[in-house]
């Protein structure tokens, strides 16, 4: 697929760390709405559910904790997520390297695929610790109840309470959203970048606008497949010890309470934030990658 620029590890995995910071400055407050309505308790007959929908939850939550109040939870993404888009956009430039056996020949759509599973695989490792975290400190928040006083002090009581297996709780999920996911949010952002590139043109020449556009459709397509493994993700990392016997009760178990709609919980607030958010992403990468080129051009 279209031409390969070989782009070497180390500057990969810079200008990731750099990307992951512009996704989370962009969209972790509509991350907090998202996993605030994924994990409200469901209304019984004599109780109202706490938001009724995305502005609902935007709304409580600033005149409750102020604006500051949607950036809550996010002293762990902040450690985790610029690493996590470092190692993703590492994976995904090691995927391509290990199938590139001829520099000439264009890598397919499906080695581009597998190469995004790869990063997947790899985010995995510290993603899912995060997650765990993130999601736990932000439902306390809308909770009342405070049990953590930060994201080391959650870490080390999970830690404490029931050891490594507690803090790694929901990896089988993550790897289930994160894999597939990954494969075609890479994919999508490499067939975009190559669809958008004038004839003639190198695509390290893209305008910014179709950065932008090619970053934002791929983060919706992305979360068009992880959202379902990730609202079983976050209902099962929030859940109090025992309360489902493992990924199958969770998805019988929402199935049951909520009809396959509950699948799809927090879907305003992820797909106002898909598209900043990952626009802001990949426009950090390649801004990131061309200052790094010029520094250093022979890295
Ligand atoms: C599911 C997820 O976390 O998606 C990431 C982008 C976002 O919107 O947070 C991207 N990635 C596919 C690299 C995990």
């Amino acid at each position: 697929m279209g031409e390969e620029a070989k782009v070497s590890p180390l500057k990969n995995f810079i200008a990731g760390g750099v990307a992951g910071a512009c996704l989370l400055l962009a969209g972790h407050p509509l991350d907090t709405i998202k996993v605030r309505l994924q994990t409200q308790p469901k209304a019984s007959c004599a109780q109202y559910v706490i938001y009724t929908g995305t502005y609902d939850c935007f709304r409580k939550t600033v005149s409750k904790e102020g604006i500051l109040g949607l950036y809550k939870g996010m002293g762990a993404p902040l450690a985790g997520v610029a690493p996590m888009m470092a190692i993703s956009f590492f994976g995904f430039g090691l995927g391509k390297q290990l199938q590139q056996t001829d520099p000439d020949k264009p890598l397919t759509h499906t080695q581009i695929f597998l190469s995004g599973c790869l990063a997947g695989v790899f985010t995995t490792v510290i993603v899912a610790p995060g997650e765990r975290i993130k999601c736990l400190l932000q439902v306390q928040a809308s909770s009342g109840k405070v049990r953590y006083s930060g994201p080391l002090d959650c870490a080390v009581r999970l830690y404490k309470q029931q050891g490594i297996r507690s803090v790694y709780k929901g990896t089988v999920l993550t790897l289930i959203r994160d894999v597939p996911s990954n494969g075609l949010y890479f994919l999508t952002y490499e067939y975009l970048k190559n669809f958008l590139t004038p004839e003639g043109q190198s695509v390290s020449q893209l305008s910014t606008p179709k950065i932008l556009l090619a970053g934002g459709v791929a983060g919706i397509l992305n979360w068009t497949i992880a959202l379902p493994p990730d609202v079983l993700k976050s209902n099962f990392q929030t859940a109090a010890d025992g309360k489902y016997r493992g990924l199958v009760d969770v998805l019988r178990t929402l199935l049951r309470e909520e009809g396959p709609t509950g699948l799809y919980k927090g879907f305003n607030a992820v797909f106002l934030r898909a598209f900043p958010a990952n626009a802001a992403c990949f426009l950090g990468f390649e801004v990131a990658l061309k200052g790094l080129n010029a520094i250093a051009p022979s890295w």
